[in-house]
């Protein structure tokens, strides 16, 4: 009985497979299929039930309108999906079992696994964190813990740490503000410190620093894990912070604390506060930069010129964030070191950059001054018919730059307008890099820029990407621009050297 029954549930299957093919589910077998069921008893029924993948058509046929999200997937990407969680689900697993072989694991298979300990699986992780959430991992300090923290940082088990990196949550990858959700971060960056630097797992510490978030969604959420409240400001947040970093210097006075993921004012405002008092750096100002200004010296290099070239690209960025303006005072910085520059000095602008309202000129109002110091409209190179908020696809007509990069968390932004305009470069290896995270938030893809800029083009991606087959037997190399080849080598080195402070020339070093 069981075995017919059997049989025969797998030819409705084929059936109903040959009636309303599931692309790439395997051969179907033609012939007819009646099915009675309709709306919500198809969705939980597994012998029917395709999800996402019912087409529109059989969504009006079978009553499915409005009870599924609107985007149709392809079943090979469900599969994909699926893969992806079920993996990270088994690492976790196996990170809760074994802590030895599960970075035995890493360590052998980081290219395959960096896309789920880190960008961009980690983001869907923070997203979901609440209700994923088994165990805790890493400390938590919270603002209704002002006077405690000194104690409660010797609730930690291990004797000595020497990595910590910690975040607030403002603002997880392009995500917003995931206020303690994005505790994942902290976990997934340490990750990367143990596979890639070496650093004993038993001494680094993930943290995450809740005061409140501004995320309607999560304050409305039953099961979010954070404090119901708006997020502090001003000196009341800085009061948690202050009495974070004392109490973890107290304890641990040669660790090093990485800043991760904190919204602008207060990555900007921490990092001006705590640089000369504690080894620390913000990664997304800093080790963003280092990175970008190796990929973009790495763009002279490929077009065949000398390093001090670099002082004559023409770089157009978009976003004017925290990473956005890190990558730019750095590259300025290794600019003005550069031979030959003394003629123009400060005035020296290769920069055009752009926010949500466009490109930035001197005329804009309320410009923050660490922005205004790339504001356009001054210096002998200014380009005439550029003005206060044009769009990014006039700035890249007119300037014809050498470099194009987005840190601005809109995903597709550099689109096809963007990029045919990138193929009339005045570089002969255009450059694109569409560095921000994760996947959705990148701002074009690999595909997007060979296709649209040509076969030329030098790309690369916060988030990966896998290459491109050109045909004849080329490939479009699809780089990674992530802080994550920085960040390792900038915390160990901190460490083996016993520095007291991280310095702007370290950081230019690990670039250069
Ligand atoms: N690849 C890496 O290593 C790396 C490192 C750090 C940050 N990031 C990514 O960079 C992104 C930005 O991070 P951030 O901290 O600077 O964020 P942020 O919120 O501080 O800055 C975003 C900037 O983008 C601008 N912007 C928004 N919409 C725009 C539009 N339509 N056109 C032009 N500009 C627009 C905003 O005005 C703002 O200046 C995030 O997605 C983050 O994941 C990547
Ligand atoms: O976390 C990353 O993948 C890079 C970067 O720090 C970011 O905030 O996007
Ligand atoms: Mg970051």
């Amino acid at each position: 009985m069981w075995r017919s029954a059997a049989r025969r549930s797998s030819q409705i299957r084929r059936l109903l497979s040959s009636s309303a093919p599931q692309a790439g589910a395997g051969a179907a077998v033609p012939g007819p299929c009646i099915v009675h069921k309709r709306g919500n008893v198809i969705l939980h029924d597994p012998w029917y039930n395709k999800d996402t993948a019912f087409p529109m058509t059989e969504r009006d046929r079978l009553g499915l309108r409005g009870l599924l999200p609107p985007r149709v997937m392809s079943f090979e990407q469900q599969y994909e999906r699926f893969r992806n969680s079920f993996r990270s689900l088994e690492l976790n697993r196996l990170h809760d079992r074994n802590e030895t072989l599960y970075y035995r694991v890493l360590i052998d298979n980081i290219k395959d696994f960096a896309p789920i300990i880190y960008t961009p699986t980690v983001g869907l992780v923070c997203e979901n964190y609440s209700g994923l959430f088994r165990r805790p991992c890493g400390m938590y300090f919270s603002a209704k813990d002002k006077g405690e923290m000194m104690s409660m940082i010797y609730n930690w088990p291990a004797e000595k740490v020497d990595m910590i990196v910690v975040t607030d949550g403002s603002r997880i990858l392009g995500l917003g503000d995931l206020g303690v959700q994005g505790i994942g971060i902290p976990i997934g960056k340490l990750d990367v410190y143990v596979a890639a630097a070496g650093i004993n797992p038993q001494k680094v510490l993930p943290i995450m620093l809740d005061v409140g978030t501004n995320n309607e969604k999560l304050l409305e959420d039953k099961l979010y894990l954070g404090l119901r409240q708006p997020r502090l400001e001003g000196e009341e947040y800085l009061a948690v912070v202050d009495e974070f970093m004392e109490a973890v210097h107290a304890r641990w006075p040669k660790a090093v604390v990485q800043f991760e993921d904190f919204q602008m004012k207060w990555a900007f405002e921490t990092l001006q506060r705590y640089r000369n008092r504690f080894c620390m750096f913000n990664d997304d100002v800093q080790g963003t930069a280092g990175v970008a200004l190796a990929g973009l010296l790495g763009a002279v290099r490929a077009q065949g010129r000398p390093l001090q070239d670099f002082t004559n690209q023409k770089i157009v960025v978009v976003g004017a964030g925290s990473a956005g303006i890190g990558v730019l005072s750095m590259a300025k910085q290794s600019m003005l070191r550069m031979p030959g520059i003394h003629r123009t000095g400060e005035g020296h602008n290769q920069f055009w950059v752009l926010d949500k309202d466009g490109l930035i000129t001197k005329t804009r109002k309320g410009l923050d001054p660490a922005v205004a110091r790339f504001a356009r409209g001054y210096g002998p190179d200014e380009v005439p018919d550029l003005h206060e908020g044009d769009s990014l696809v006039e700035v890249v007509k007119k300037v014809k730059p050498h470099v194009l990069l987005g840190l601005s968390r809109v995903g597709g932004i550099f689109n096809e307008e963007v990029l045919k305009a990138m193929k009339e470069s005045d570089s002969p290896r255009p450059a694109v890099f569409a560095m921000s995270n994760p996947t959705t938030k990148a701002e074009c893809t690999p595909d997007d820029v060979f296709m649209h800029v040509g076969e030329n083009a030098i790309f690369a991606s916060g988030s990966p990407f896998s290459n491109i087959s050109l045909g004849n037997g080329k490939t479009g190399y699809a780089n990674q621009a992530n802080n994550m080849y920085l960040f390792p080598g900038i915390g160990l080195g901190a460490l083996l050297s016993g520095a007291r402070h991280i310095s702007e020339d370290m950081l230019q070093a690990a670039a250069e």
